[in-house]
C-alpha cells in the first residue's frame, strides 16, 4: 500500500504503456516531484501472447463494440497482473492501450479500466491522458516530451537536442535545455514522424507470419524502391506543420505500395519509409539539434539506424549511450506525467500536441474515493 501523496518532495511513480506495436506491456517506476528526476527504479515487461495480440489488433480502429470490450478487458488484466509484483509504489500512470485516435474527429481512444486497476491494486491510478488535450483542440500526442525536457536535464544537456522514438508510429521531441521548464514558449517542439515498425511488421505478419524483421536482416539484403518512396512523401501529412500526430494504421496502405516487390526490397522499402518520414521532420526543427537519441525498439535495427546516420548531419544513437532505457522510456513518461497530474502541472502545451494553452490532462482515480477529474 502506497503512501498519501504529498504536495511536494518525491513520490515513487510506476508507469505502464502497451504501445502501438502491440507487443506487450511496459512497466517502470521513476522517483520524481513531477518536475525533476530523481532516480530510477524497477521494470518489468508482460508480453501479449500470439492470441493476444490478435485479439488487440482486431480491435484497432474501433470505438466501441464486442471487440472494443474485449480488448478493454484484456488490457485492464494484463496491467494487474505485470503492476502487481512492484512494490512501495505511490502512484500509478496507466496509458492503456490506443485503438484509435482520430484528434480533429472522433476523438482518441485508449482503452483499460483505470478505476478497476486502483481498485485492484490498492493504489491511486492516473489515466486516460489525452482526451482533455483532444478536448481541447490539441492532437492528444506525442505526450512523452515533458518527459523527454527533464530526461535532458537528467543528462546534463546543454545546448537544443532530439528525442526520437521508433515504435509502431514515430514521433520526434525537440528540446532546449537552455529554457528552466517544459511549459515555457520554444522548450519544446514534438509531432509524430510517420510510420516508423508498424508497416514493417505487418509486411512480416501477413508474408512470413513472422512479428518483425529481426535485426533489420531481410531490409539489409534489399533495394528501397525510390518510386514507392517519393509517392509516400508525397503524402500530405509530410507537408502538414506540426504538431501533428497520427493513428497506428493510418499509413497501412504503404503496404500496398510495396506489394509487387519481393519480401527483401518490400521490408528494405517500409524501412526506408520510416527513415524518410524522420528525415523529414528533421526540417522542422527551430536550430539544429546537437545530437539525435534513439528510444523504442526501432533503435535496434541495425538498417533503420543505418539510413537515418546517412541522411541526418548530427550524431544519431541509441538512448543507452546517456545512461536512459530505451524499452522503459515510454512507461516511465507515463509515470513521470502522473506525478504531474496528480500535483496539478500541466502535461501538454503548443509546442507538443498544438493545444491553444497548457493543458493537465489525466483522470485520478483513487480506490477509496473512486474518480476525480484532474489532479
Ligand atoms: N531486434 C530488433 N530488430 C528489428 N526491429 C525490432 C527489434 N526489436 C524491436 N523491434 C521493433 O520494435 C517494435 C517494438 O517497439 P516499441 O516497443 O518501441 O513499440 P511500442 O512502444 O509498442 O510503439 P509506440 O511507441 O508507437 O507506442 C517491434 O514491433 C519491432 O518492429
Ligand atoms: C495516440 C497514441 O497512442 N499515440 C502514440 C503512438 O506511439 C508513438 C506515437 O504514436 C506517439 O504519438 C504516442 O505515444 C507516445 C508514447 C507519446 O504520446 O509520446
Amino acid at each position: 500500500m502506497g503512501r498519501v501523496i504529498s504536495k511536494s518532495g518525491a513520490i515513487r511513480s510506476l508507469g505502464a504503456m502497451s504501445g502501438t506495436s502491440l507487443d506487450g506491456v511496459d512497466a517502470a517506476v521513476i522517483e520524481t516531484d513531477g518536475q525533476e528526476i530523481f532516480d530510477f527504479g524497477p521494470i518489468a515487461y508482460r508480453a501479449y501472447s500470439e492470441e493476444e495480440r490478435e485479439t488487440l489488433r482486431s480491435a484497432l480502429g474501433q470505438w466501441h463494440g464486442s471487440k472494443v470490450d474485449t480488448a478493454a478487458e484484456l488490457v485492464t488484466r494484463a496491467h494487474a497482473e505485470v503492476l502487481s509484483e512492484f512494490e512501495e509504489v505511490d502512484l500509478i500512470g496507466f496509458h492503456g492501450q490506443t485503438l484509435a485516435h482520430e484528434p480533429r474527429g472522433r476523438g482518441t481512444l485508449q482503452v483499460g479500466d483505470g478505476l478497476g486497476l486502483s481498485q485492484a491494486l490498492g493504489l491511486p491510478v492516473v489515466w486516460d491522458f489525452r482526451s482533455d488535450d483532444v478536448a481541447l483542440g490539441g492532437e492528444g500526442a506525442p505526450l512523452a516530451p515533458f518527459f523527454h525536457f527533464a530526461c535532458a536535464k537528467w543528462i546534463g544537456a546543454q545546448e537544443p537536442m532530439c528525442f526520437l522514438n521508433l515504435g509502431g508510429v514515430g514521433n520526434l521531441t525537440y528540446v532546449d535545455p537552455s529554457f528552466d521548464g517544459p511549459e515555457a514558449p520554444g522548450a519544446l517542439l514534438a509531432f509524430d514522424t510517420g510510420p516508423a515498425n508498424a508497416p514493417v511488421d505487418d509486411l512480416m505478419q501477413a508474408r512470413l507470419g513472422l512479428p518483425m524483421d529481426q535485426d533489420g536482416e531481410l531490409a539489409r539484403g534489399g533495394t528501397v524502391e525510390t518510386g514507392a518512396l517519393e509517392l509516400f512523401l508525397a503524402e500530405p501529412f509530410f507537408n502538414r506543420m506540426p504538431p501533428k500526430s497520427l493513428d497506428r494504421n493510418d499509413f497501412s496502405e504503404m503496404i500496398d505500395l510495396v506489394k509487387e516487390l519481393n519480401d527483401a526490397d518490400a521490408v528494405a522499402t517500409l524501412t526506408g519509409m520510416s527513415a524518410a518520414g524522420v528525415v523529414q521532420g528533421m526540417e522542422h526543427c527551430p536550430k539544429p539539434p546537437s545530437r539525435i537519441l534513439v528510444t523504442g525498439g526501432g533503435r535496434k535495427n541495425p538498417v533503420l539506424m543505418e539510413m537515418l546516420r546517412v541522411s541526418l548531419d548530427c550524431p544519431v544513437g541509441p538512448v543507452e549511450a546517456v545512461g536512459l532505457d530505451g524499452d522503459m522510456l515510454e512507461a516511465q513518461a507515463f509515470a513521470y506525467l502522473a506525478v504531474r497530474v496528480a500535483r496539478g502541472l500541466p502535461t501538454s502545451g503548443p509546442g507538443t500536441t498544438g493545444v491553444s494553452a497548457l493543458v493537465g490532462g489525466g483522470v485520478v482515480s483513487s480506490p477509496a474515493r473512486g474518480e476525480v477529474v484532474g489532479g
